[in-house]
């Protein structure tokens, strides 16, 4: 049903200087995915090693669901809602707002809508500017060479640090931007020079619902 609480965010809760570490970290272990919610841009949760089922959940361009930030208790706390009624055995899906901190592989959305913007990230400022040449004139956006990650290829799970069922992040912010845009494939002689791929981006939770001072539980429990 629209509107209905379905699951919170949980995992652990790390500063940005700490959110930077992890990233390189990860990075080292060539983990690919990305586990981490800017809840406010101070702090951020980080379910790689340990959280809720929320971070299973992929990103689509057409979500059934959305994050929203509830204060409770005086916490801030970030929960996945239903967008729309979804039917038994559908994937929920919500929009990521996946912003670039660092340059790095990008991500090819798979989420098949026919709204999809091709890459996880790609509304955001710094990915365009990294990966796009405007054309004189014209609002769309030429996507150069890039190396492309595609989650599929990974078989198995990476194991960081000893512990069991480890996935990876790296950092996100959200853009605001919201424009839409259309990606062409080329091989441009315009392409930017290559930067080394260092780290990747940050998914954030989308915080536009924030409801002050609701005590209600949101049954996961708090962060740990
Ligand atoms: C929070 S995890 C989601 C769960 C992850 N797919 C898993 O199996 O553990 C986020 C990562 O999943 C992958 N992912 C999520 N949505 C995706 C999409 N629409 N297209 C491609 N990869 C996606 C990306 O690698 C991303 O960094």
């Amino acid at each position: 049903m629209a509107g209905q609480f379905i699951i919170e965010c949980c995992g652990e809760v790390i500063s940005f200087e700490e959110v930077k570490k992890r990233s390189q970290a990860y990075e080292s272990h060539d983990l690919k995915d990305v586990y981490i919610i800017s809840v406010d841009g101070n702090d951020f949760i980080d379910s790689t090693r340990k959280g809720s089922f929320a971070r299973f959940i992929n990103h689509s361009c057409s979500p059934n669901c959305e994050t929203s930030k509830w204060i409770v208790s005086g916490e801030t706390r970030v929960g996945i809602f239903a967008k729309q009624d979804i039917s038994v055995g559908m994937e929920l899906t919500y929009e990521y707002n996946f912003e670039w901190y660092y340059w790095g592989a990008n991500v090819r959305c798979l989420c098949g809508a026919a709204n999809c913007s091709l890459f996880l990230g790609a509304k955001c400022r710094r990915f365009r500017e990294y990966n796009h040449v405007w054309e004189d004139g014209d609002d769309r956006y030429i996507v150069v060479d890039l190396p492309v990650y595609d989650s599929t290829d990974d078989e198995s799970t990476p194991v960081i640090s000893g512990t069991s069922g480890g996935n990876e992040h790296t950092k996100i912010l959200n853009d605001g931007e919201g424009s839409t845009f259309k990606l062409e494939p080329t091989n441009s002689a315009t392409k930017k020079s290559q930067r080394k791929p260092k780290l990747k981006a940050l998914l954030q939770a989308d915080v536009t619902n924030t409801s002050d001072d609701k005590d209600e539980d949101m049954e996961e429990g708090e962060a740990t």
